[in-house]
């Protein structure tokens, strides 16, 4: 049996809005094993990215339980809540939310190892997956998805055993597509717990496990 990375029981979220609260995710429960890539998936509107931000502990939810390795991250206290955030890198469906365009693709790596206070990045990894030669490029010289490949790279340059993935393909055509879906499992392959949420039939295929989320 592989390590148990998330378990989510009966977990809710409501959003108070000024017209009523929402209910964006209702009794979701399932677990996310260490090995593999889970994918999330649903409608939209479905609740995917909202329990992409709890499970990044970015929120807590309204009610229900959810451990990651077995810590209680509803009951945390803030700051053990943002010790076990450093873990946890989460990709948003824009490349360019994901990376620093200022900065160029080495310094992409070397900040993401700052910002969760990791060794040096190995600058070596472009070389193995998938972005030869680019370490001196501004971002901008690199399609979207290179840039979407270079976000999940940041992740291993910080170090971070979970990423959570939010649509990662939704803005890229079917070639840039191929190759996120490639680097998200030569992650896998690292070691890395991958978590998708996305309704993308190319990220479904390839999934080692989906948990649907309901209409609402
Ligand atoms: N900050 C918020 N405040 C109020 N309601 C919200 C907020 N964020 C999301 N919602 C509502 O919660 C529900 C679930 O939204 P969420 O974005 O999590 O779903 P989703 O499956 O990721 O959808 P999409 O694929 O369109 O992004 C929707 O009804 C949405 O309008």
């Amino acid at each position: 049996m592989p390590d148990l990375v998330y378990s989510v029981r009966d977990v809710v979220h409501r959003y108070r809005t000024p017209s009523g609260d929402v209910t964006a995710v209702e009794a979701a429960t399932f677990d996310v094993p260490a090995d593999g890539l889970t994918v999330l998936a649903g409608p939209s509107g479905s609740g995917k990215s909202t329990l992409l931000r709890l499970l990044g502990i970015l929120e807590r939810p309204t009610g229900g339980e959810l451990t990651l390795h077995g810590n209680d991250t509803v009951r945390l206290t803030e700051r053990a809540r943002r010790a076990l955030r450093r873990k946890v890198h989460l990709i948003f469906q824009n490349p360019v939310d994901n990376l620093f365009g200022y900065l160029n693709v080495r310094d992409n790596l070397k900040a993401a190892a700052q910002l969760a206070r990791a060794d040096d990045p190995d600058i070596g990894m472009l070389d193995r997956l998938g972005l030869p030669g680019t370490a001196d490029w501004a971002i901008s010289a690199l399609s979207g998805g290179q840039q979407q490949r270079l976000a999940f790279l940041t992740a291993l340059a910080a170090n971070a055993s979970v990423v959570l993935a939010d649509e990662p393909t939704s803005q890229l055509d079917s070639n840039s597509a191929g190759l996120v879906i490639e680097t998200m499992l030569e992650l896998v392959d690292l070691g890395v717990t991958v978590v998708a949420a996305s309704h993308d039939d190319a990220v479904l295929d390839v999934a080692t496990r989906v948990y649907r989320l309901g209409d609402k």
